[in-house]
């Protein structure tokens, strides 16, 4: 990974070909006008110097009108140039920022465990990287540099009119300018810094933003009236960056404001001696005039050259996190392993595994065998590692002791892709899409995208295509109210909002897609639905089961006693497992646990019989 201490040439090669890729002929064409603008002012000095000693003197009015005509064209062009290069700069900006955007996030993409989206220094970094898509860092960079070289070749062309005037007037013209130059670099360091020191304070305070603007929290905000304590938090980290923001201001505008009263002295005493040396004959009004411009370009250039320069600086260490990003290559080891269709089972051989160093163990040494064509239930306390090992199964980790098997072989040896290919799955925290229903559902497999057929198949057997179907715009309606689609701008029935267990079903259809895989995992499929969908739901999620590999996760022990094996997972080990039959009368932690739910059921039957007027 690069680091904020990568050599400047490293990242200024990574901000050229970023440009370069994006936008060659912009770019070049930039350059060049860029290089002509800035000879502009230094000619139109001269040729000013020459009118104007020529008026005085004696030359011909047909050289006159020349100069005149070719002041007017400088003029024009020094008009119509900022309007040209700002397009140019835009452009490049939209270019730039859609290459770098598409870089980050084939990067994110690429990532193909989970451990990243954990790391906050990596989210930082993320964040970071992902704003360089409005703005491109690179050609921030580069603008900076280009500014900068403009601002070399205007110094140099003043500089040369002033040492043909005056050479010491020089020489203390361009001292006053670097004291400026090295103060900005100074600053855009501190800039950067303080930018990524803010990091975690602009995320929270985004989070605290999201939560008080997005309807999901937006009940509990109002009957806990918790409002105004989130309002504070994220006021208050929106001062915490504040002041770091406006420590660093004010340290520029003392740091400026010195330099600005410097750069004002040489030019004030500069303009004593040219209005003295004038009186006695030595300088010409040509002269004074080029002095003056002279004087005033070369401080506006160097002090340009400081910012243009302090700026490509400061985009060259926030393209880092590009970098950092882009370059970060695979979180999992990669492997090109086939991946053959299930045909003896998955194992897991006394896997281990944490979070990381820091965490404790969730799962230890969990021994496991999922026959092909079976179905397997994992049941268990909260924080048993139920979830966990379903995302071990999915290899969004790999496991920190141990090994898990598909026929034999580690999955840590086949290509991850093709794995997950064959794996279907509805996790416990399933996902809602502001899509259309019919988006959310062909999520589950994109060849299905335009395949009206097997969609309303899926739902249909989610129990969710009749409610789809009677939807303003049927499956084409967007399950959110988080935008307009183009089509329905006007239309007040735009989004519709669904009930939990609506959306359940919907990730159940998505789930229905990918059924002919060759291992079905279910997380808690059926938690939000009421009994009798829960009922309807297992006996069709029994069905697709029917002869797959499948692994059930469910607290309602009723809906998983038909598995054909039992595992109850304890304090991150197998604590006992079997058919529920075997598993009742072996009278273990199963046992009990089903023993408490039923209790449950039979005191509400004592209720129902009690209100009918039956039972005792
Ligand atoms: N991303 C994570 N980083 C750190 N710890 C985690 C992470 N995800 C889960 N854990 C921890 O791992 C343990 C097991 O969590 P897991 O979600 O696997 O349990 P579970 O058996 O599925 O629980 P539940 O029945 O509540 O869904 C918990 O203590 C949890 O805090």
């Amino acid at each position: 990974m690069t680091t904020a201490t990568s050599p400047a040439g490293r990242r200024l090669a990574v901000a050229a070909s970023l440009a370069r890729r994006a936008a060659p002929g912009t770019l070049g064409l930039h350059l060049a006008l860029t290089l002509l603008a800035a000879g502009l002012p230094v000619a139109a000095t001269w040729l000013t110097k020459l009118l104007l000693d020529g008026l005085v003197g004696t030359a011909t009015t047909g050289h006159l009108l020349t100069l005149g005509t070719a002041l007017a064209l400088t003029g024009m062009a020094a008009g119509a140039q900022p309007h040209v290069t700002q397009y140019l700069r835009g452009e490049l900006d939209r270019r730039i920022g859609l290459l770098a955007q598409d870089e980050v996030f084939r990067a994110v993409e690429g990532f193909t465990g989970l451990r990243r989206f954990e790391d906050p220094a990596f989210l930082d970094r993320l964040r970071l990287a992902q704003r360089s898509g409005g703005s491109p860092y690179a050609n921030q960079a580069l603008d900076g540099l280009l500014g900068a070289a403009r601002a070399v070749v205007t110094v140099v062309g003043f500089l040369g009119s002033l040492l043909v005037l005056s050479p010491p007037m020089a020489a203390v013209v361009l001292c006053a300018g670097v004291p400026a130059l090295l103060a900005q670099v100074l600053l855009s360091r501190r800039r950067a810094r303080m930018l990524w020191d803010l990091g975690p304070v602009e995320r929270r305070e985004m989070f605290y933003g999201d939560l008080l603007s997005t309807v999901e929290a937006a009940k509990e905000i109002r009957l806990f009236g918790t409002g105004r304590f989130f309002r504070e938090r994220m006021t208050g980290e929106k001062r915490t960056a504040n002041a770091a923001k406006r420590s660093v201001d004010r340290g520029e505008v003392r740091t400026q404001g010195l330099l600005a009263l410097l750069a004002a002295a040489v030019s004030g005493g500069g303009l004593l001696w040219a209005v003295a040396a004038a009186r006695t004959g030595a300088l010409t009004p040509g002269d004074v005039t080029v002095f003056v411009a002279a004087v005033a370009g070369v401080q506006g250039a160097l002090a340009s050259l400081a910012a243009e320069a302090a700026n490509a600086h400061q985009a060259l260490l926030l393209l880092d996190h590009h970098v950092a990003v882009t370059s970060a290559g695979p979180d999992l080891v990669r492997a090109r392993g086939e991946v053959p269709p299930l045909r003896s089972g998955i194992e897991l051989r006394d896997v281990w595994f944490r979070y990381s160093p820091d965490h404790p163990w969730v799962l230890r040494g969990v021994d496991l065998r999922i026959p092909h064509g079976s179905a397997l239930a994992l049941v268990g306390l909260n924080g048993a590692g139920k979830s966990t090992l379903v995302k071990l199964l999915c290899r969004f980790y790999d496991p920190t002791r141990g090994a898990i098997l598909w026929d034999g072989t580690d999955l840590r040896e086949l290509d991850v892709s093709r794995l997950r290919e064959r794996i279907g799955a509805v996790f416990q925290d399933y996902m809602h899409y502001d899509l259309t229903a019919h988006e959310n559902i062909a999520l589950g497999d994109l060849a299905a995208l335009d395949d009206e057929e097997r969609l309303r198949a899926a739902a249909a057997r989610a129990g969710i295509h009749d409610r789809l179907a009677r939807l303003p715009y049927g499956y084409r309606t967007l399950l959110s109210r988080m935008f307009f689609m183009d089509t329905e701008k006007d239309d007040p029935e735009n989004g519709v909002l669904l009930s939990g267990g609506e959306w359940q079903r919907v990730a159940l259809a998505r789930a229905f897609l990918r059924d002919a895989r060759d291992l079905m995992i279910l997380d808690e499929p059926s938690a939000g639905l009421d009994a009798e969908a829960e009922h309807e739901i297992h006996t069709s999620l029994r069905h697709a089961r029917q002869g797959r590999t499948s692994l059930l996760i469910s607290h309602r022990l009723g809906a998983v006693r038909e598995a054909d094996r039992i595992v109850v997972l304890a304090e991150g080990r197998v604590a006992e497992q079997g058919t529920h039959a075997a598993l009742l009368a072996q009278g273990g932690p199963y046992a009990r646990l089903f023993g408490l739910q039923a209790e449950g059921y039979r005191g509400a039957s004592d209720d129902t019989a009690a209100l009918t007027g039956g039972g005792s």
